[in-house]
């Protein structure tokens, strides 16, 4: 039976293995934008041995992320559809065929956040909708924008044309199969996002986006609900270790093996209000962020009284 950490502990997972039905999917959410048939960059990170250009962001690092997420689960017949060369190549047949489908056509000009999903079965499927265009220099870069040598960004930085409105949550998370995979089951992003005001989100701009940050049970930071968050510490940018129980997205690996960020535990306690942070994700690459607080909470995310809730 599989085991998982749960505060800091192994633990016998049978939650885990009661949800290990047909109804769970392993899903990954992709770019596909044709201004990534410009970039050799992309193209290496998307098949094994192929030089051919791919629409497809970094194709073999969500299926590198899928695989890991079946292999956790003991799904044989997901591995059988997902391993090896041919498993990229099949992933982005699915995605072709999806593309000619539901857009008929194999190239589409607007840009789609393209989710594929697999089940135990190695059944996939996948659904689609439509993502703002942005420079390719928001999705694929030599050297993390800015550069390491840059100082930490301000909100309104002349490169960024998106941002984020960032909370952290007051829940601490559990470690568990599915926070360090993507899949269906969403409780603890669902219950996350649910502390992010809504009201002020319609006087927005459209352009500015809602993320909150989830801490475990030891305030370490371990991700963002839909992204991957990386802080100015010490003279360089740091994301949360995979040790803190979050998934490990593909621009994050992306970053690492770049070495434009490293892994370093960010707790709770030292993300300050007002700070800038970069997030990052699959579909939509990279953004500024900026740190606000919720009603009732404290700049270092604590609570200190009973948390107003919006929406
Ligand atoms: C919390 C999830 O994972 C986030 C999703 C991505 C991504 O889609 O690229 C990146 C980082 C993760 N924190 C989730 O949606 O399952």
């Amino acid at each position: 039976m599989a085991s998982y950490l749960t505060n800091g502990e192994t633990k016998r997972d049978e939650t885990a293995a009661e949800r290990n039905t047909a109804s769970l999917e392993v899903f990954s959410s992709i770019r596909c934008d044709h201004l990534l048939t410009r970039s050799p960059h992309n193209t290496q990170l998307s098949y094994h041995d192929c030089n051919a250009p791919s629409q497809f962001y970094m194709l073999r690092f969500h299926r590198d992320r899928m695989l890991a997420a079946v292999d956790e689960l003991g799904w044989i017949e997901a591995r059988g559809f997902l391993e090896g060369p041919s498993g990229v190549v099949r992933l982005n047949q699915v995605l072709q065929d999806h593309l000619v489908n539901s857009h008929n056509s194999a190239q589409v000009s607007q840009p789609l956040k393209l989710r594929i999903a697999v089940n135990s079965r190695g059944h996939t499927s996948v659904t689609s909708i439509s993502l703002p265009s942005l420079p390719l220099s928001s999705l694929l870069f030599s050297h993390f924008p800015p550069t390491l040598s840059r100082l930490p960004p301000s909100i309104d930085h002349p490169n960024s044309d998106r941002s984020w409105r960032v909370f952290i949550s007051p829940t601490p998370v559990s470690p568990s199969l599915f926070t360090r995979h993507k899949t269906t089951e969403r409780a603890v992003y669902d219950e996350a996002r649910s502390h992010i005001p809504t009201t002020p989100q319609s006087d927005l701009p459209d352009n500015v986006l809602s993320e909150i940050l989830v801490a475990n049970h030891r305030g370490e930071v371990m991700e963002g609900s839909i992204t991957t968050p990386y802080f100015w510490r010490r003279g360089r940018w740091v994301t949360p270790p995979a040790s803190a129980g979050g998934n490990t997205g593909t621009t994050r690996r992306f970053a690492l093996e770049a070495g434009s960020c490293v892994e370093e535990t960010v707790m709770r306690q030292s993300v300050a209000e007002g700070e800038a942070i970069w997030l990052s994700n699959g579909a939509r690459g990279w953004g500024w962020g900026e740190i606000e607080k919720l009603d009732g909470q404290g700049s270092d995310g604590s609570i200190s009284s009973s948390p107003i809730r919006h929406g």
